[in-house]
């Protein structure tokens, strides 16, 4: 496989595959297996896995399995981590995603050293432009080779999704939703606290090899049967589309899937 996939996607992206499980404990189960996995295939192709991660209910479903693996499955040596999105406030404020994730996670693995981690330039806050713009260069470094980089190929990237569809910090009817250029934008106006952030744009997320939504809970409900029965209401998740062979999977509960007309897929043994 290419390491970047062309600008134009040529291929229908596929459709998004659900898997459902009785509670959080077993979604996170899977989940684990499922990053253990999508991990071997980039340290295979590229010798290191690229993961972008949200803040939000997720970093505790994510770390749950996986920092309690003995058995040397995790590599944590070729891990680089990035956000999918960010707050504009420092790293050690607890409306922070890395505040959040080093709580949750990070923290927790001794083996995950600090310069795996992107961070955001907190000497920057003032100027989200220009934070945002540090923040494109650290992805630039990191998928940067030999060849000239047209759109970075996460191998997987982690997204939440909010009551009103969004994820990453991509809002419904925000004009950042068009965003055709930047793979990292800043939003000053965020309807959801704190206004200001800084998010990975279309053109990143289509370009992965896998996206994962992750959710749990009846709060979640509305928002996913909107998200995957009705496409057309185009919601921030349900614009999310990697070219292929990139795939969108979401990993939810069955409290989280009541509402959904979307047929469940099962599970593969991995
Ligand atoms: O503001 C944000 O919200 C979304 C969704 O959060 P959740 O708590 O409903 O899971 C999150 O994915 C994003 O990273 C965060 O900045």
């Amino acid at each position: 496989m290419a390491p970047f996939a062309p600008d134009a996607p040529t291929k229908t992206p596929s459709p998004p595959t659900l898997y459902s499980f009785p509670d959080a404990d077993d979604l996170s189960k899977s989940l684990a297996a499922f990053v253990i996995k999508a991990q071997n295939e980039a340290i295979e192709r590229r010798n290191k896995f690229t993961l972008a991660t949200s803040g939000g209910s997720l970093p505790k479903m994510l770390a749950k399995d996986l920092i309690n693996r003995t058995d040397g499955a995790v590599r944590w040596d070729k891990w680089e981590i990035f956000f999918a999105d960010e707050r504009l406030v420092p790293l050690d404020h607890e409306d922070s995603n890395y505040y959040l994730c080093d709580k949750e996670f990070f923290s927790k693995v001794p083996e995950l050293k600090r310069e795996q981690i992107h961070t955001i330039d907190t000497s920057l806050l003032d100027d989200p432009e220009e934070l945002s713009d540090a923040y494109e260069k650290e992805l630039v470094g990191a998928f940067a080779g030999k060849e000239s980089v047209r759109n970075p190929v996460f191998d997987l990237i982690l997204l939440g999704m909010g009551p009103d569809g969004h994820c990453c910090s991509l809002f419904p009817s925000h004009p950042l939703l068009e965003e055709k250029d930047r793979w990292v934008a800043p939003i000053e106006d965020s309807p959801k606290p704190p206004s200001k952030r800084i998010t990975i744009t279309y053109p990143v997320l289509n370009h992965a090899h896998r996206i994962a939504f992750v959710m749990a809970g009846e709060g979640k409900q509305e928002s996913l049967a909107k998200a995957l029965d009705q496409p057309e209401l185009k919601l921030p998740a349900s614009r999310v589309k990697p070219a292929p062979p990139g795939d969108v999977y979401w990993f939810a509960d069955d409290a989280a899937t009541k509402q959904t007309k979307y047929p469940r897929a099962e599970f593969p043994k991995l």
